[in-house]
């Protein structure tokens, strides 16, 4: 009988689903189900770094494309033999001692702080600083460790120390709380002793400070002195976790009728959308993977021996098991990629939402119409004529800190800054400055890695931007002086996700060998331009010095406000 499994990825507005053939990893069907209440601007605020989602959002998506994709194939119910899940993360929800969502309480339905802390969510930057300072100072272990030595304010306990303070009734409501990889498993397993429930060792390793060498999570003691409500959190997360090549449980029998699979179908423990995009992008020791969206995820794995003692300074962390168990799962990442050109295209929009949308020479319609083919035309225009633009021209120096720095050495307090501007600077110079950004804050991440004896023999990139954008494909190609190839795979996470489930069916032995049948091919490659390459090394000497300007800046101002406040 074949085997077929299906992959979800929660992404940062949409959820796929792939129904994957675990012969060779070829792609039956596949559906897409965007947030509704997010799409629509709800209980966020972006002017304040919130971004909270409603997990009625998740769950609608849940059903309607695994339906979708059982429905669309045609496939028996008794052959689509697994699931797994891949979210973005650290994108932690609170939630009830029957693992029940807190935002479906009622009574906590419109409360923002009872909902998912997306990843982006940046409103914790203070809570990062208190562990970090406790961290290093407590006499005790160093629970940063692991995590490149800074915590940051988009991971885990931080969210939960901002919402326990901001918010008493979330705080003495939440029996506990979950990352959204851990919940949506959860709710599908049959599993549902959270206790016991098999959380993803991925997540509680590069976000929540989890370490086998310190027995799991950091010390209840450790996390009083952060907030009593913290120390009595910890005895009702979890001790041990687990890698996504293991059962979490069987798709219980009320999501069995929902979806049209049977309660036999294996649920795998679950895991974060970067981590599975580079098993779908068959990952190897020494190969960069690059997952290069609206962020960027930087994803390497070593094996024991290659990595020894060495803690990797300034990444988010290293975890054994976190993308291959057996191997060590290196991460990296960019707070903010193909959201620093969505966020210059939406500086540009603004013309055409707050003057040209509110005209009476021109009708609805035609307003309408026009708006939509600039909102979806804009980039491609721009990447056009930036292309045009000869490296003997001058073009501003820009830096990617549109929402902090999430690697090397995150600070989400960095604010981005463009220098070198002129009379003569058109939107298009200003576009080529943002793109250089992007990618000399991809260079700085292969240095740290390579300066601390990670070997990268290759870069494979996946992703939204690594297959729209050949312009930035090769600009990056130039800055790291390296060639890059882009996997064929639309959705490289959702099938890393379905490699893991045909693991945890039997189907492979080893993740590393399921990837390698499974996982996607690869449809273009980059080389660095020789002549190119120099010009770069040049611009990038810049970048630093502006980086280096306005970060000491940015720390004096800090240090400033301290003494004001002491
Ligand atoms: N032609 C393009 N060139 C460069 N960037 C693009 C282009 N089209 C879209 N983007 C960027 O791609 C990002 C979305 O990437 P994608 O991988 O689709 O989403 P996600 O990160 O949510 O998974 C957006 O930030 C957008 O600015
Ligand atoms: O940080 C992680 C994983 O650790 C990602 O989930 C986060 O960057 C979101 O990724 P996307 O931009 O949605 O691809």
């Amino acid at each position: 009988m074949k085997k077929y499994v299906i992959g979800l990825d929660y992404g940062t507005d949409s959820v796929r689903a792939v129904l994957i053939d675990t012969e060779n990893g070829s792609e039956i069907t596949s559906s897409v189900s965007y947030y509704q209440r997010w799409k629509e601007g709800k209980f966020c605020n972006p002017s304040a770094n919130n971004f909270r989602q409603h997990p009625s959002d998740h769950i609608e998506g849940l059903e309607k494309t695994i339906s979708e994709v059982v429905r669309e194939s045609g496939i028996p119910a008794e052959q689509i033999v697994s699931i797994c899940i891949d979210t973005t993360g650290s994108s932690p929800l609170p939630v009830t001692n029957d693992g029940t969502a807190l935002a479906l309480v009622p009574g906590f339905e419109e409360n923002p702080n009872a909902m998912m802390v997306l990843w982006k969510d940046h409103t914790a930057i203070r809570e990062a600083e208190e562990i970090n300072a406790l961290a290093r100072t407590w006499g005790g272990e160093d629970y940063t460790k692991y995590e490149g030595g800074i915590y940051s304010s988009e991971w885990f306990w931080a969210k939960i120390l901002h919402i326990s303070r901001a918010d008493a009734e979330v705080k003495n409501a939440a029996y506990s709380w979950m990352e959204h990889c851990d919940y949506l498993t959860f709710l599908l397993s049959d599993h549902k002793d959270l206790a016991t429930f098999k959380r993803s060792r991925c997540a509680a390793g590069h976000k929540a400070m989890w370490h086998e060498s310190w027995d799991g999570l950091p010390s209840e003691e450790f996390l009083n002195r952060l907030d009593p409500s913290l120390g009595a959190l910890r005895a009702r997360l979890y001790r041990e976790t687990y890698t996504s090549d293991e059962i979490a449980g069987y798709l219980n029998e009320e999501w069995a009728a929902k979806t049209g699979l049977t309660t036999k179908t294996i649920i795998t423990v679950g895991t974060f959308d970067a981590h599975s995009g580079a098993v779908g992008a068959r990952v190897e020791e020494n190969t960069l993977i690059r997952i290069m969206g609206t962020s960027t995820c930087d994803i390497m794995v070593a094996s024991q021996e290659a990595i020894g003692d060495t803690t990797v300074k300034g990444i988010c962390g290293q975890v054994d098991g976190s993308v291959i168990p057996g191997l060590v799962g290196l991460e990296a990442g960019q707070s903010a990629f193909g959201d620093v050109l969505a966020w210059y295209k939406d500086i540009l929009m603004w013309p055409v939402q707050q003057v040209m949308m509110h005209s009476e020479s021109i009708s609805d319609e035609q307003k309408t119409k026009l708006a939509e083919e600039m909102e979806t035309g804009l980039i491609r225009k721009l990447t056009l004529e930036a292309e045009k633009i000869p490296l003997s021209d001058t073009v501003p120096i820009a830096l990617d800190w549109v929402n902090g720095r999430r690697t090397p050495d995150a600070d989400q307090e960095l604010k981005a800054a463009i220098s070198q501007l002129s009379l003569g600077t058109k939107a298009p110079h200003i576009f080529k400055a943002l793109v250089n950004a992007i990618c000399f804050g991809a260079k700085k991440i292969v240095d740290r890695f390579e300066d601390e004896g990670v070997k990268i023999n290759k870069v494979i990139g996946i992703g939204g931007v690594a297959r729209k954008s050949p312009f930035i494909m090769q600009t990056l190609a130039n800055v790291l002086d390296m060639p890059i190839v882009v996997a064929a795979s639309d959705q490289t996470p959702a099938l890393g996700a379905a490699v893991y489930a045909a693991v945890s069916a039997g189907i492979y032995p080893t993740v590393q060998e399921a990837s390698m049948k499974m996982g996607s091919g690869f449809e273009a490659e980059y080389q660095p331009k020789a002549e190119e390459v120099q010009h770069y090394r040049e611009l990038m000497q810049q970048y630093q010095k502006l980086a280096d300007f306005v970060e000491y800046n940015t720390q004096l101002k800090n240090n400033r406000k301290e003494l004001q406040d002491s």
